[in-house]
């Protein structure tokens, strides 16, 4: 299949680039976490509160396994890397662009945002931790490394469109 899939930690641009790539290359643009609220009528802090977090990692599983649509890009959420058969089938399906960030853009990005209930959990410590515990597996599941330090977020799309196009040879 011809997917391109959008990876990287909370707060590293994954659904704000996708959006944009999604009209650059003229492609329908889905975010996994609006799809599983979508389909479970919850938010992802309910979700999180009620079910717990493995039960939110089962529904990414899910949907991964079930989507059906091709030519398309897909936003994940920055855990979907945690399970090796997530990123099995990302591999498998599509192109997966990593978008790196420095932590300390990613921690003023996210640090107040109500919807992230992992960084409502945690100290500032602890993301930092996390952020270097899933770095390796961001670096292996990509096909792409993109360094957004510097880069706005027209320049990231279009050089993302830019490395996409080689990739496939166009
Ligand atoms: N390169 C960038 N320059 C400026 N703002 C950015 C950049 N990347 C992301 N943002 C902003 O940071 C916030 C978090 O981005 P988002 O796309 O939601 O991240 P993710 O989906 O990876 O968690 C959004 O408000 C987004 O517009
Ligand atoms: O990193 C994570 O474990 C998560 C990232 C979130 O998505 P974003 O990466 O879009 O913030 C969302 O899936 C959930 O809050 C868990
Ligand atoms: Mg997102």
């Amino acid at each position: 299949m011809n997917r391109i899939y959008m990876i990287g930690f909370m707060g590293c641009g994954k659904s704000a680039v996708g959006r944009r790539l999604s009209f650059l290359l003229k492609l329908p643009f889905y975010d996994m976490d609006k799809e599983i609220v979508r389909q479970t009528g919850k938010t992802i802090p309910e979700i999180f509160e009620e079910h717990g977090e493995e039960y939110f990692r089962e529904l990414e599983t899910q949907f991964l396994q079930n989507f059906k649509n091709d030519h398309c890009i897909i936003s994940t959420g920055g855990g979907v890397t945690m399970r090796k058969a997530n990123q099995k089938i990302m591999r498998n399906t599509g192109l997966v662009l990593f978008l790196d960030a420095p932590f300390r853009e990613i921690w003023r990005r996210i640090h107040r945002d109500p919807n992230r209930p992992i960084v409502r959990q945690s100290t500032r410590e602890e993301i930092e931790e996390l952020h270097k515990a899933r770095y390796r597996d961001y670096k292996q599941t990509a096909h792409i490394t993109i360094r957004t330090e510097f880069r706005t977020l027209r320049q990231i799309t279009q050089y993302a469109s830019f490395q996409v196009k080689r990739l496939k040879g166009e």
